[in-house]
């Protein structure tokens, strides 16, 4: 299955990042989700760390509206920090709630250095350089789920995790990840220039995304050490 195309910075980021990023799309977590032998007690810690971690990445994504150059730009993020706060977190809210974890619990989960980790690196680039900056370190989270979804939503062959499958590969997830692509191609190419790769910028630009791959594969990873 070829995966969705999110836009061209991004298609070249990937690209460059490499096993990291099969490493992030392709783990045994995702693989266990696909084929429902992932445990439930996994499923359910990942899911609390990951509230926790949509708290911080909300606040990433609130600061890409403080770095904004543009009233489009600062429409983009605005438009992602409510998909995560209205719409995702409540994916979470919902499955807890079902499990017996309250909204309470859910909040005051202690959060896994993992978890800070991502989370603090991600604010660390925004806070220490601009919008390309930021969106190099908060792509590989958007779209590795848009792509991690859409692939599972065809190959998942058991139900145990059908509605966190169709919540990253519904349409208005996948909507947010080309949203998110064309933000990057725009704010790229207004402060490096339309040829973007070229510039002495892009190697960092690819590193930065390529930590943030990393991080996402110590995130699986910590998921299945409840
Ligand atoms: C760790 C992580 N990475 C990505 C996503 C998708 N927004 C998420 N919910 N959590």
């Amino acid at each position: 299955m070829t995966a969705p195309d999110y836009g061209r910075a991004f298609g070249r980021m990937r690209r460059a990042a490499g096993q990291p990023w099969r490493d992030y799309t392709r783990h045994a977590f995702v693989e266990g989700m696909k084929d429902g032998s992932l445990p439930r007690n996994a499923f359910l810690h990942y899911l609390r760390q990951d509230y926790v971690f949509l708290i911080h990445f909300s606040r990433a994504w609130a600061l890409a509206v403080v770095k904004s150059e543009t009233h489009a730009e600062m429409l983009a993020a605005v438009a992602t920090v409510n998909a995560l706060v209205a719409e995702e977190m409540q994916l979470h809210i919902g499955v807890c709630e079902a499990s017996g974890i309250s909204r309470d619990e859910l909040f005051a989960t202690p959060e896994r250095p993992e978890n800070l980790a991502y989370t603090r690196f991600v604010l660390e680039a925004g806070y220490s350089g601009d919008l390309a900056d930021l969106l190099a370190a908060l792509a590989p989270c958007v779209m590795g789920y848009g792509e991690i979804g859409a692939r599972l939503v065809v190959e998942a062959t058991s139900e145990s995790y059908r509605g966190w499958i169709d919540t990253y590969a519904g349409s208005e997830y996948q909507s947010a990840c080309k949203a998110v692509g064309e933000l990057m191609d725009q704010a790229l190419t207004r402060r490096i220039g339309a040829d973007f790769e070229s510039s002495p910028r892009w190697e960092r630009l690819c590193r930065t995304f390529c930590t943030a791959t990393e991080l996402e594969v110590n995130f699986w990873q910590m998921g299945l050490t409840p």
